[in-house]
């Protein structure tokens, strides 16, 4: 599956039907190609259609008019093939398996035999940091960690591609940026391309190759920010001016129009959420 491009979003445009009228038009004429092993954001106010076009491209909806492939293929048949991972806000454990048997779900499902299975979950709770709690319930872990379990789950079958709606929404600043941190870590061992959604500006910044800014009414594509501050990514990024840097184009990309002129510090007095 060494395709060259991930996402092949083409032309899309989705309606939703109201009671009166013509109906929302959540995205208008949307065109983006993801890379290989690219990371790309998607944020822009809400309504802006951030979440209908990650739910596009997992198929979990479909186009009005235009076309979505992942890795070459239509995009209900990369569902079928589970091409990707899927992460979304909520973990979405199953509270009465352990931390283990919700990593391990996925290949179940698959009937991966149970040797592979346990050495890929052994593998996988190393990777997130979680072989201490393998036997515990969700209910027994912090919301980082539950969250830390998803990405593992999700990551199981070693997927391309992982598309994530706020993943990290509902966790504390700290635990937030300790989860940003291990996903770039992931993302570099795993080489997998990933379509991650957020409100944050920083977040989007700290992880992405590429911010994709969007405005609502209709739903379009503003800009799109090359960010790429890549092997950079690491804790102290966050203190670098080229971090700040990125944050401020995608504020004005966001805004609309730039920024008055300030000292170069002043920046720093953004809102980091
Ligand atoms: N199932 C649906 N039926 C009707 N309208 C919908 C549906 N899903 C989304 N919409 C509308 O489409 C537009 C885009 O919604 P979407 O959830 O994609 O936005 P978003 O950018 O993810 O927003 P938020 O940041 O608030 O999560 C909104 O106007 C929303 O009301």
């Amino acid at each position: 599956m060494s395709h060259a491009i991930a996402v092949q979003v083409s032309d899309v445009t989705k309606t939703f039907p109201v009671k009166k009228g013509d109906g929302v038009t959540a995205l208008d004429e949307v065109s983006l190609t993801v890379k290989a092993g690219e990371f790309v954001s998607l944020i822009g106010p809400s309504g802006c259609g951030k979440s209908t076009l990650l739910r596009l491209i997992a198929d979990l909806d479909q186009p009005t008019s235009g076309a979505v492939t992942v890795f070459g293929k239509p995009a209900h048949q990369a569902r079928l093939d589970q091409d990707y991972g899927i992460a979304f806000q909520s973990a979405g454990l199953l509270p009465w398996r352990t931390v283990e048997a919700n990593i391990e779900l996925p290949l179940q499902l698959h009937r991966v035999p149970a040797a592979t299975r346990r050495a890929r979950v052994a593998e996988l709770m190393a990777l997130v940091g979680l072989s201490d709690f393998a036997a515990n319930f969700p209910d027994q872990l912090s919301g980082g960690m539950q969250q830390r379990v998803a990405i593992a789950r999700s990551l199981a079958e070693s997927p391309e591609l992982l598309l994530m709606d706020e993943p990290f929404g509902a966790l504390d600043e700290m635990t937030r940026e300790r989860m940003q941190t291990e996903l770039v870590r992931i993302c570099a061992e795993t080489g997998a391309a990933v379509v991650f959604v957020t409100h944050s500006i920083p977040e989007a910044v700290f992880l992405s190759d590429r911010v994709v800014v969007m405005s609502p009414r209709p739903g379009r594509i503003r800009e799109i920010v090359d960010v790429a501050l890549g092997e950079k990514r690491g804790e102290t990024l966050r203190e670098e001016d080229s971090f700040f840097e990125g944050v401020t184009r995608v504020r004005e990309a966001l805004h609309g129009a730039p920024t008055e002129t300030r000292p170069d510090n002043a920046v720093r007095g953004v809102d980091l959420r």
